[in-house]
């Protein structure tokens, strides 16, 4: 099959390569000269495991390019994968400009018949919406449909999610168009479910609220698992051990950023209000995980007696492990206090520190996680890193000059740390 993917973000990429490795020719197009330019010296532009090798493999066997002609690209194709930024708008909305590009782009090119997929997370009523716009725009009375293809990969293991899929959902308007686009994903052998093109795009949104919502419980938990002195990982390992609610999402800690469950539960709280729903679970939701940050930086200020003059040693900037990915990082939160209140920052991360000089230059940073300790009053964890797991206590503690260790991913035991001479401060834990 011919494919056209636009975007090359993570899930223009991750989809690309993969249709490619299952035997498509397949072009990736984006509008950014330079971004292009990049993939084709083999380089790529975000950190993914096992991306890079993919994607040079499957270039070098010539099913894979990338290309600005977005023309082009279009004609030589049958399906074409719109998978173009969507972020959220001021009023939590979601932006579609970039969706009406591409859709603009494709009426423009489109010269035969072409199934145009949505990968893209989009609210529901997009599919009508693409299909407005191409009729439109399109140059020549050529047919098409439009298919809905959401994914479900996560940031840092996107290669293995997307090859392991719990399910595919198509939403498509017929069955013949329906079975196209399967057919694609059949040497996967994973669960399919198709449906309608509004169900299918809303299972997206549902199902990233439905995340979001059970990670804020764990974390509304461990609020009261602090005032009463339990323990949320025994909690919340408890809970999950029912088959009905299941452990996975459960982990208390800052709350959820990255660029997804933020931007689409709000996003899924505009639909709803737009059709005259509340929605209060979701609200409530968006609340608590706002809330949360606040909850920490506030816990360590009040430890450290404000944070003037102090220096905090930031182990962890990424949203979370094995991305550099800084959007909706809650680092950011944290920076943006301590040099509010007159701190220093020296931090480190393992990949994201070069994301993170864009947006703050101006705080230190260091080569490992025990040279930002130098000196440090306290040391504060944001992002679960193995490496920070797995961190030699006796060196960090020789390393700090005070003894507080903010842990906002309960990385680790609080009894250990005790007995390693750190004041230990997790989310939810046990203060004896
Ligand atoms: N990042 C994830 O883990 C993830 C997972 C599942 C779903 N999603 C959804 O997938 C979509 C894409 O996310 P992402 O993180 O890959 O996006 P991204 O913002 O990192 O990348 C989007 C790319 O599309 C390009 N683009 C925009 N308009 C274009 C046009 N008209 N022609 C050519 N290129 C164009 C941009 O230049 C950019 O490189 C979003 O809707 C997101 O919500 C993301
Ligand atoms: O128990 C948990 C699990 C996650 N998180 C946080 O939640 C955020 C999101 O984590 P994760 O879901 O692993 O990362 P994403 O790459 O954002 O992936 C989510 O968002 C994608 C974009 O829509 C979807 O495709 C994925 O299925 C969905 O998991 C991160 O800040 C995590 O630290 C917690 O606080 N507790």
């Amino acid at each position: 099959m011919n494919i056209c993917v636009i975007g090359t973000g993570y899930v223009g990429l991750v989809t690309g390569v993969i249709f490619a490795d299952l035997g498509n020719e397949v072009i990736c197009v984006d509008k950014l000269e330079a971004k292009v330019e990049q993939l084709n010296r083999g380089e790529m532009p975000i950190y993914e495991p096992g991306l890079e090798e993919l994607v040079q493999r499957n270039a070098e066997e010539g099913r894979l390019t990338f290309t600005t002609d977005l023309d082009g690209a279009v004609r030589k194709s049958e399906i074409i994968y719109i998978c173009v930024g969507t972020p959220p708008r001021e009023d939590g909305s979601t932006d579609m400009s970039q969706v009406e590009g591409a859709a603009r782009g494709i009426a423009a090119a489109m010269d035969r018949y072409k199934v145009i997929v949505n990968k893209s997370t989009v609210p529901v009523g997009t599919g009508s919406f693409v299909r407005e716009v191409i009729e439109t725009n399109r140059r020549r009375n050529v047919d098409f449909d439009v298919v809905s293809n959401p994914e479900f990969l996560r940031e840092g293991s996107a290669i293995q999610d997307a090859l392991n899929p719990d399910r595919i959902v198509i939403g498509a308007p017929n069955q013949i168009v329906a079975l196209k686009v399967l057919e694609l994903y059949a040497p996967l052998e994973r669960p399919m479910i198709i449906t309608d093109v509004a169900s299918a795009e809303l299972i997206k949104y549902a199902s990233n609220a439905f995340l979001a919502v059970k990670i804020s419980f764990a974390n509304s938990i461990a609020n009261i698992c602090e005032a009463v002195n339990a323990d949320v990982i025994q909690v919340m390992k408890g809970v999950g051990q029912d088959r009905r609610i299941g452990p996975a999402f459960l982990n208390a800690g800052l709350g959820y950023g990255g660029s997804c469950f933020p931007k689409d539960s709000s996003s899924l709280l505009h639909t709803a209000q737009s059709v005259g729903y509340d929605f209060p679970i979701l609200e409530a939701t968006i609340k608590t995980n706002d809330e949360q940050p606040k909850r920490f930086i506030k816990k360590i200020e009040k430890e450290l007696g404000g944070f003037k003059g102090k220096k905090i040693a930031l182990l962890g900037l990424a949203f979370k492990a094995n991305t550099d990915d800084m959007r909706d990082a809650k680092s950011l939160d944290v920076i943006a206090a301590v040099l509010a209140g007159d701190g220093e920052i020296v931090a480190f991360d393992p990949i994201a520190m070069e994301n993170c000089k864009k947006i703050f230059p101006q705080i230190t940073y260091a080569k490992s996680a025990f040279d930002a300790a130098e000196g440090a009053d306290a040391a504060v964890v944001v992002t679960e890193w193995n490496e920070f797991k797995q961190i030699n206590l006796e060196k960090l503690k020789a390393a700090m000059k005070g003894s507080h260790v903010f842990d906002g991913r309960n990385l680790y035991d609080p009894e250990k740390m005790r007995r390693a001479g750190f004041v230990y401060h997790g989310i939810g834990r046990t203060s004896k």
